[in-house]
């Protein structure tokens, strides 16, 4: 498979503390890659850096052969790559559809960004599609539910046509149903993208994940498949100590 994003010797300090060190990390393009670890593993630093959010103190950072470090934010999301945040970007007031336009017109200029469309541009149709809210198009984006509204981000980023798209928290504070939909969604995303996933839910990464990336203190721990990382010593003794539920959840099926 072809590598779409190489991480190579990343550290990141603040103010004396690392947060991130000595990190080698390779996305191949298509995969849907999970992206676990305690609290303070350095996950959102991790994709803060990827999107030229956080400056690295050194180290490089490649999408599709291109260095990021150094770049805008803005840049890096014309070259392709999307987040989401775990706090939500989605505007109350304006429809389902309006958010969706808004998110697809960012290579557009200003003067038309701001115009209202009565058109449905091909990429916002399939991102309607795609996160099943069709029928909520003209609805404020107000009245959607927690998962809704989630998968309304994921919609703004596929109509930006992304290549990568970064994923921080994607099922927290959903409930059951929503997280199994979610985990479909994520499926059918990744079968014409490559999607990192930051997640603490360990149902849903039993669930849903193929290929694992475990950080813990800033450094990556191990990597592999779901069944690899859940029996690996180190992870379990990472986890171990921390909340019993969290623990729980990772070494259930590694015994
Ligand atoms: N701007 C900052 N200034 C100082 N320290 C920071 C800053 N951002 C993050 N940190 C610290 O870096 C460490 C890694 O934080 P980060 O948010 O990347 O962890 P995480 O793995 O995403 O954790 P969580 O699962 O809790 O979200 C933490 O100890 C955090 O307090």
């Amino acid at each position: 498979m072809t590598e779409l994003l190489q991480i190579r010797g990343l550290n990141v300090v603040f103010s004396g503390f690392r947060a991130v060190t000595d990190l080698d990390l390779t996305v191949s393009a298509g995969e849907l890659r999970f992206l676990i670890g305690p609290n303070g593993a350095g996950k959102t630093t991790l994709i803060d850096v990827i999107t030229g959010l956080t400056r690295p103190t050194s180290g490089s950072v490649r999408f599709a052969g291109e260095e990021l470090v150094g770049r805008r934010e803005h840049r890096i999301v014309q070259l392709g790559i999307g987040r989401t945040f775990q706090t939500s970007v989605v505007f109350e007031q304006l429809t389902v559809l309006e958010n969706l336009d808004l998110a697809a017109s960012f290579r557009r200029p200003l003067a038309a960004r701001l115009r209202r469309r009565r058109d449905v541009s091909d990429q916002v149709a399939a991102a309607l599609e795609t996160t099943g809210l069709a029928e909520l198009a003209y609805r404020p984006a107000a009245v959607l539910s927690h998962g809704q509204r989630q998968w309304l981000e994921i919609g703004m980023l596929l109509a930006q046509q992304p290549r990568l798209l970064l994923l921080d928290e994607p099922v927290a504070g959903m409930s059951r149903d929503e997280r199994a939909r979610t985990g479909e969604l994520l499926r059918q995303v990744a079968r014409d993208h490559t999607v990192v996933v930051v997640e603490h839910d360990m149902d849903f990464l039993r669930r849903f994940a193929s290929t694992v990336t475990v950080l813990h203190e800033g450094r990556l721990l191990c990597e592999g498949t779901v069944a690899q990382v859940q029996a690996d010593p180190r992870v379990q003794e990472v986890y171990l100590g921390r909340s019993r539920k969290e623990t729980a959840g990772l070494v259930k099926e590694a015994s």
